[in-house]
């Protein structure tokens, strides 16, 4: 497969934003401080997904990230939570209030009717742990990829996704390991756990995320988008079945029976459903 034409789409300050061929690929681009989030970040990560959101040429987001650290040569995916730009409520922003802005994008990749893979080339720690669980798929560096949950060192605990959807992932046994002793795990673990999709040579990395990107290109929208929003639906309560039943709504819009219904009251007439009540 040719190598991707990246396009630029937006310049940022914490990210870069780039498309080619049907694929989004939003990065965290901090690696200095192995691209921990500030609330600077999270607002142009959800500012990045809401483009790729509405953009209806693309299919699938790669959630990834720059490196490595011109400090030390290390990579990474996401830190967490920049322990620095944390204050007394949360993580304190430019404007001086205090946000926990990163669950609105954990909101935002959950309810996405488009695929997030997430592409882990270094260490995924914390809250940036918390988002490889949410996003739909993920590949990990064989080399440098290292899963870590430090939440219970900072007295932080995402109790969503972070932890109960990653205790349906890998077992209840497993994801208490992985938050109450804090330990690093390699890719290969973390594939061995479930949590994992593939663990590709670095190099490799990610030139794989978008072949797997252009496999899923390749399939139905509709049904990439409905399998994804069925397979949330248990997990996701009511706002589960309201996505879903969302989309159910977009299709039934689709059939002549809903065209006639909505061309009935514009006309102010009675309806005529013709006795259409299919088997
Ligand atoms: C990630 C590490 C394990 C890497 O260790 P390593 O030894 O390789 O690197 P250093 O520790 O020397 O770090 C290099 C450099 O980066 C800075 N840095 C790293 N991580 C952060 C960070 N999260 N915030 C700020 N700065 C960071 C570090 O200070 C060094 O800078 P120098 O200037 O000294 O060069 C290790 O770095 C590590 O453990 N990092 C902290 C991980 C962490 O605890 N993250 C926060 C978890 S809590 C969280 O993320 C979170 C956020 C939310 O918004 C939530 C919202 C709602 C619910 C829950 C949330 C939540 O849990």
């Amino acid at each position: 497969m040719n190598a991707p034409e990246w396009k630029t789409v937006k310049e940022y300050s914490d990210i870069t934003y780039k498309k080619a061929n049907g694929v989004a690929r939003v990065a965290f681009n901090r690696p200095d401080v192995r691209n921990a989030f500030r609330p600077k970040t999270t607002s142009e990560l959800l500012d990045a997904f809401h483009d790729a959101q509405e953009d209806t040429s693309i299919g699938v987001v790669l959630l990834s990230a720059e490196g490595p650290s011109s400090k030390d040569g290390v990579y990474s995916f996401c830190s967490g939570g920049d322990q620095k730009a944390r204050g007394h409520q949360g993580y304190v922003g430019e404007d001086g209030y205090h946000r926990l802005n990163i669950l609105d994008l954990q909101r935002m990749i959950r309810f996405m009717p488009k695929a997030v893979i997430c592409v882990v080339p270094g260490w995924a720690v914390g809250g940036g742990h918390s988002l490889h669980v949410v996003c739909d798929m993920t590949l990990a560096s064989k080399e440098h990829a290292i899963f870590k949950q430090t939440d219970a060192d900072v007295t932080s605990f995402d109790g969503g996704y972070g932890s109960a959807y990653l205790a349906k992932m890998v077992g209840q046994k497993r994801a208490r390991e992985i938050f109450f002793l804090g330990r690093n795990y390699s890719a290969q673990e973390a594939f061995e756990m479930g949590m994992v999709n593939a663990v590709v040579p670095h190099e490799e990395l990610e030139a794989t995320a978008f072949e797997w990107a252009q496999e899923i290109l390749a399939k139905s929208p509709t049904s990439i988008k409905m399998l994804k929003f069925a397979m949330n639906l248990t997990d996701d309560g009511m706002v589960g079945q309201q996505v879903f039943a969302g989309e159910a709504t977009r299709l039934a819009y689709m059939t002549e029976e809903a065209k006639e219904g909505r061309d009935a009251f514009l006309e102010k007439r009675k309806p005529n459903f013709d006795k259409k009540w299919l088997p």
